[in-house]
């Protein structure tokens, strides 16, 4: 297939409600839709995911346009594509930059499925036809806020709790949830705020019988993770650590993490995500899908990744009322009991609610290829 049009739409849509982690609080969220029109008059659709600040990778929306704009786009108009598997490729001579690459790569995926009359999990290679749903809870003013959010998420049936810590917000507050919820599938998410300084502190995590522990430590701290890994019963998953499967291979060789979370965008596109899955299967490591506060299209992107086989535990890829007043896809995507169908209908398996992307864009870019080479 031969890319003729991008299209960049930029939206500001409003969250429900703010989301606070150890970082910062958010309350809205910032991203691209990514058009993309073949040849042959298909149109595939990504979404990117950086926030507008640096605070969870360095990536933000402003690094993603320009790079997607000044380098990525023209790489891809370049020449035809055969398979979602050759954007990478095509890619590599642009460092990092992951958030940028998958947003684009998402939407080949899309079109390539949409072309093959294919749901684009079918195309990964994923065989599922629910996924696991669970729960990320933002930072919460008071421990009596966040139980009456436990209670309310238990009874819409999702099927894990995710708690964000971080100093000062840690033991009190496990304890406080594991007293009003013994059986609770429970897990806590860092993102980096302790140091291996605070081995004591976070070995008392251990008294809560957690699924997990998500990035205790730094991004760059694999080795520390793998020291802090042997002092610990409850077992580290890694998210803001790993870029790539060779960050993966990597921490699993140095029992750095028991558990991996995969963000598409992240490890740089469904490709990549895809290799991940299929490591971590040969070296049985359970992962699972993150989430960005991702709207309709990013969200579709990730129910199709968890339709792989190893993506075992559920992830937090929630339905679009859990962000949204109103989600940019139709339909909005539903759960039901805890689980959400992987749509068998082509590519993505949502459309586009245009009037909502109407409503919340604040800029669109329009780039054509002007390449006159012949497609295939
Ligand atoms: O519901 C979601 O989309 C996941 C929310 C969530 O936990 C996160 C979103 C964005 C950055 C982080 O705070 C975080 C995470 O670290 O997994
Ligand atoms: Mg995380």
């Amino acid at each position: 297939m031969l890319i003729k049009q991008v299209v960049l739409h930029r939206l500001q849509m409003q969250l429900k409600a703010p989301f606070a982690t150890s970082f910062g609080t958010m309350k809205d969220k910032e991203f691209f839709i990514i058009e993309m029109v073949d040849e042959a008059g298909f149109r595939g659709f990504g979404e990117s995911v950086a926030f507008i600040s640096p605070w969870y990778t360095e990536e933000t929306v402003t690094t993603v346009e320009h790079i997607m704009k000044d380098f990525l786009i023209p790489l891809l108009f370049h020449a035809p594509i055969n398979h979602p598997d050759d954007v990478s490729v095509r890619f590599s001579p642009i460092k990092r930059n992951n958030m940028a690459k998958a947003a684009l790569e998402g939407a080949v995926w899309d079109l390539y499925a949409k072309r093959k009359k294919l749901p684009l999990a079918t195309c990964l290679g994923g065989g599922k036809t629910t996924i696991d749903v669970g729960i990320s809870i933002g930072i919460q003013s008071t421990i009596e806020e966040l139980l009456r959010k436990i209670e309310q998420y238990a009874l819409e049936g999702y099927k894990r709790v995710k708690l964000k810590v971080k100093p000062g917000y840690d033991l009190e507050v496990l304890k406080e949830v594991r007293r009003a919820f013994p059986n609770l599938p429970l897990m806590a998410d860092a993102n980096s705020a302790y140091t291996l300084n605070d081995i004591a502190h976070l070995q008392r995590f251990d008294d809560f019988n957690l699924l997990m522990i998500e990035q205790p430590l730094g991004q760059d701290d694999i080795v520390e993770h793998a020291k802090l890994q042997k002092e610990l019963q409850t077992p580290i998953c890694l998210d803001e650590s790993i870029y790539s499967l060779d960050d993966a291979k990597l921490a699993i060789e140095l029992g750095a993490c028991q558990i991996i979370n995969v963000k598409v965008g992240r490890v740089g596109g469904l490709t990549e995500a895809k290799k991940i899955n299929d490591y971590c299967k040969v070296h049985n490591i359970p992962i699972w899908c993150g989430g960005m506060l991702e709207a309709g299209i990013g969200r579709a992107h990730n129910i199709a990744v968890t339709a792989l086989d190893q993506f075992i535990l559920p992830g937090d890829t929630s339905p679009s009322n859990r962000y949204w007043e109103k989600d940019i896809v139709v339909p909005e995507v539903k759960m039901e009991q805890g689980v959400i169908q992987v749509p068998t209908t082509p590519g993505i398996g949502y459309e586009i609610d245009w009037a909502t992307v109407e409503k919340y864009r604040v800029e669109r870019l329009i780039l054509e290829n002007k390449q006159n080479r012949i497609g295939i």
